[in-house]
């Protein structure tokens, strides 16, 4: 077929016409990379970030900490940290956080640690994502932030140092509110001792993913209470880390076999791993595929028929949420109804996702119902239109999913994929 130019807008998805074979390697792990760029500038000496991810994301932490005094070289695939020596350069620095929830929140608690004024701003929709939880534990814990409301843009005042110590935040809203405060904590003077006091928190592997890496690094993490985490002051080790793929970036391509009843492997799937997208191996077992390890990777291999042989899934969504709108777009398009709970926090995301899930699929003919908590999607013969983004990656892997099955479908700024993989549409549409 001819593939439309991945720079047209709305972007013409492409379809499937049988059954699609393809192995695919991915680009690295956004979470993994930017854990590893922040661990990095402040770690004892330089470090290595093997295979790293370029994209939107990481490049504006890179920028990030670059504007703190950290040095880190994104010439190549693998990029060299040389970590922050104490002072903001000029004094006044400027971070963009652009729609990254890992900038906004990973590098306030390492501007305290150096010495200068470091100004805060993002995208427009930024501005909307709560952070006010960790704006407040970093005042708890001695540092000097200003804020209007609990949101961007606000400014944190860094003097060099943290005293640290005991601090209890609701992290139901986000997960990377407990992250942000352990990536940094083992260099606050009296560590750090975060509990959470709150509805349950979701996408708990990132937490774990976040310990696994501290722990790497020889900080010493206590996790044996539930809801409490509590760091050793002490160094971290400079580290040289090599990328995963990215797990959950793989769920538009795996969702290809199950659209396509046609197999896709992705190449360097972990034998274990703290990403949430691992979760995928069951979920899409759980809709009628053929999950296998391989030594190439993850194989896929979709129901005879492709999507008009899905299953719908009973699924609460709490700890992947990151996978919700990639695994509602296969629902939407499965034989039997699907209900996704525990993932009232995406509306937090990068935008309100279970609103724009349900306007969007609906408006594509889905019968969907949008729940404070999830969706239930029943079964529906889906049409073309455009298929709106919200300037969100993971909404435009959900419209492009839709066209795979659907002729017709038209993805309005796919390119806002940019935020987590490099041309994603040219990726995608090299693969029909
Ligand atoms: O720490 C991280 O790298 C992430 C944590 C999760 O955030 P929430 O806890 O806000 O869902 C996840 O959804 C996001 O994509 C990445
Ligand atoms: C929620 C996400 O991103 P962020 O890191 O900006 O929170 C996501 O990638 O699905």
């Amino acid at each position: 077929m001819t593939t439309p130019a991945p720079h047209a807008d709305p972007w013409p998805a492409p379809t499937t016409t049988g059954p699609l074979d393809a192995t695919v390697t991915l680009p690295g792990s956004k979470s993994l990379t930017n854990r590893a760029l922040v661990l990095a500038a402040l770690a004892d000496g330089p470090s290595v970030v093997r295979r790293a991810l370029r994209s939107r994301d990481t490049l504006l932490m890179a920028r990030a900490l670059g504007a703190l005094g950290a040095s880190v070289d994104t010439s190549g695939d693998d990029w060299r940290v040389v970590p922050l020596d104490g002072g903001v350069p000029g004094e006044r620095a400027t971070v963009d956080c652009g729609l990254a929830g890992t900038v906004m929140r990973f590098v306030p608690p390492a501007a305290g640690l150096v010495r200068g004024r470091v100004d805060f701003d993002g995208d427009e929709h930024m501005r909307k994502r709560p952070v006010g939880e960790i704006l407040a534990a970093l005042r708890a814990l001695g540092m000097a932030v200003d804020d209007s409301d609990g949101a961007l843009p606000f400014t944190v005042h860094g003097t060099g140092s943290v005293p640290g110590g005991t601090v209890v935040i609701d992290a139901s809203a986000s997960s990377q509110f407990v992250s942000a405060l352990l990536l940094a904590g083992a260099r606050f003077e009296a560590g750090v001792d975060v509990r959470h006091d709150g509805k349950p928190i979701p996408s708990l592997p990132h937490i774990e993913m976040t310990i696994a890496m501290l722990r790497d690094r020889g900080v010493a993490v206590d996790d044996s209470d539930a809801n409490r985490w509590a760091v050793t002051p002490g160094p971290i080790a400079a580290y040289h880390e090599a990328i995963e793929p990215d797990l959950s970036n793989a769920a538009p391509f795996l969702a290809l076999a199950a659209v396509s009843g046609g197999t896709v492997t992705v190449r360097d799937w972990p034998a274990s791993t703290t990403q949430a997208g691992d979760a995928l191996r069951d979920l899409l077992a759980r809709m009628g595929c053929v999950v296998a390890r391989t030594t190439e990777g993850l194989r896929v291999t979709g129901p005879s028929g492709g999507w008009r042989g899905l299953q719908g899934l009973d699924a609460d969504l709490h700890d992947v949420g990151e996978l919700a709108p990639a695994v509602a777009a296969l629902c939407a398009l499965a034989q039997t109804p699907s209900h996704l709970t525990g993932i009232a926090h995406i509306r937090g995301h990068e935008t309100d996702r279970l609103a724009a899930l349900a306007t969007e699929l609906g408006a594509l003919g889905a019968d969907v119902d949008e729940h404070p908590d999830g969706l239930t999607l029943r079964p529906a013969t889906l049409t073309g239109g455009v298929f709106h983004t919200y300037a969100d990656h993971r909404m435009a892997h959900a419209g492009v999913i839709v066209g795979a099955a659907v002729p017709g479908v038209l993805v309005e700024n796919v390119a806002t994929t940019s935020k987590t993989f490099p041309d994603f549409a040219g990726f995608w549409s090299g693969l029909f």
